[in-house]
């Protein structure tokens, strides 16, 4: 059995990873979750799983939980440090990394550290420090395996093929809620309209992502990482059915791709199960016949900036996409608090990377230093 430590168990990849395992009990159990404040969702996931350990953001939320299952085997911990304990317990095996934003960074590396095998959808992380996350499991030989469906998909094209043999990955995007509007009509848009993704049931955060396309541009940096292709290799292509997740050319002009209705339980459980493969129940099966049609068409990267900064930055390495990743961040989180304009997280992404001098091949302290500092730039544009 394989025993999970999930880290943002509350969020929308931390329950469909609890479907999975759900699913699968004499194949996963749950050892440790964490989560930030939603109290009530995470007194259900303690009831039914019972893990060993878990950890909230707030000490209030902590000492909280602390009382009401005194008596429990549960040991209780809070904020980052809890976050850690949990990517390392001792009885956990693999970690699911579903935490959002660059606050996965150092669990993810306690987690490397402590020889975990590590299932990553918190992108942020490996767009923030990718360097040092690769160089870490390489260090110790830890596994990382990707749940971001593209990065799944890409993996799993890659199955029994020599990594040198690959030409061009082709990166898939729905082109998320605004994708038929032009930048005039982007004026004025609304939290909820930006919300209402066509294809995926998603977080707040990367919807609005994906409607900026910023996703795709963090998908292309995290792709670079886990894959090892130069960015002149990786593209991106509109494809508004969210059908294919992504594909890989090969040397002799093969290109593989991986299909499937959108539903993220597929690459998490994949993830979990690989090199096999399990049932997945409660899954829509893909009926090419009833589909009928499927679109492509080439990103404009004028009308989506978001995704040529993203190219930019992480052509340009070192602390720009930690800067990048953070200024993004700050933005959609004003966004999403009806303080800033859709059109303006990209001005201020712009503003974050024109004020930042890059260092190359920054440790972690570097890291953290320009994450801190391109937040409190967009924080201090609001003002
Ligand atoms: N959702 C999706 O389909 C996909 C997501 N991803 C990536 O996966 C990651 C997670 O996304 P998603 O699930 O949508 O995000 P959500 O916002 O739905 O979930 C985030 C999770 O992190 C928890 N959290 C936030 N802050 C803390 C903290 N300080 N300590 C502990 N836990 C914390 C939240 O807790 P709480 O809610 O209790 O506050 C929640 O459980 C992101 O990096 C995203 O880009 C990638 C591909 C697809
Ligand atoms: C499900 C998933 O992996 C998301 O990252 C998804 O790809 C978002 O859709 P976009 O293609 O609109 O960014
Ligand atoms: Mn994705």
């Amino acid at each position: 059995m394989k025993r999970i430590s999930l880290l943002g168990a509350t969020g929308s990849i931390g329950i469909q990873t609890l479907e999975v395992i759900r699913e699968h009990p004499e194949e996963f159990g749950l050892a440790a979750i964490t989560f930030g404040s939603n109290m009530e969702a995470g007194r259900r996931i303690i009831r039914e799983f019972m893990p060993r350990f878990v950890s909230v953001k707030e000490q209030a939320d902590y000492e909280k939980l602390k009382d009401e299952f005194s008596g429990e085997p549960v040991t209780f911990s809070w904020g980052e440090d809890g976050n850690i304990e949990a990517a390392v317990h001792h009885e956990a095996d693999t970690v699911v990394n579903a935490l959002l934003g660059s606050i996965g960074l150092v669990p993810t590396l306690k987690a490397i550290e402590a020889k975990k095998t590590v299932a990553i959808a918190n992108k942020e992380t490996l767009v923030t420090a990718g360097h040092l996350v690769t160089e870490a499991a390489k260090k110790h030989g830890t596994v990382l395996l990707p749940v971001d469906s593209e990065h799944s998909a890409i993996f799993q094209c890659l199955q029994g093929e020599d990594p040198a043999s690959v030409s061009r990955l082709i990166l898939t995007a729905s082109g998320g809620s605004f994708r038929d509007r032009s930048r005039k009509e982007l004026e004025g848009v609304t939290v909820e309209e930006a919300l209402n993704h066509p294809n995926w049931s998603m977080g707040a955060k990367i919807t609005i992502d994906s409607a900026t396309m910023m996703n795709k541009g963090l998908e292309v940096i995290e792709a670079f990482w886990l894959f090892g292709i130069p960015y002149s290799r990786i593209d991106v292509l509109l494809h508004k059915e969210s059908i294919i997740h992504s594909m890989a050319e090969f040397e002799d002009g093969s290109v593989k791709a991986q299909l499937g209705t959108p539903d993220m339980k597929v690459p998490i459980q994949y993830a979990l199960t690989h090199p096999s493969r399990l049932p997945l129940k409660n899954t829509s099966r893909l009926n090419l016949w009833e589909q009928g049609k499927l679109h492509f068409s080439k990103p404009d990267f004028d009308r989506f900036k978001c995704l040529h900064f993203a190219y930019e930055s992480g052509k340009m390495g070192g602390t720009m996409p930690a800067v990048l990743n953070a200024a993004n961040e700050e933005a959609v989180a004003q966004f999403l608090a009806g303080r800033l304009e859709f059109l303006e997280i990209e001005n201020r992404i712009e503003q974050a990377l024109e004020a930042h001098s890059i260092i190359q091949n920054p440790d972690l302290e570097a890291i953290q230093h320009a994450d801190q500092e391109a937040r409190a730039l967009v924080r201090s544009l609001l003002n």
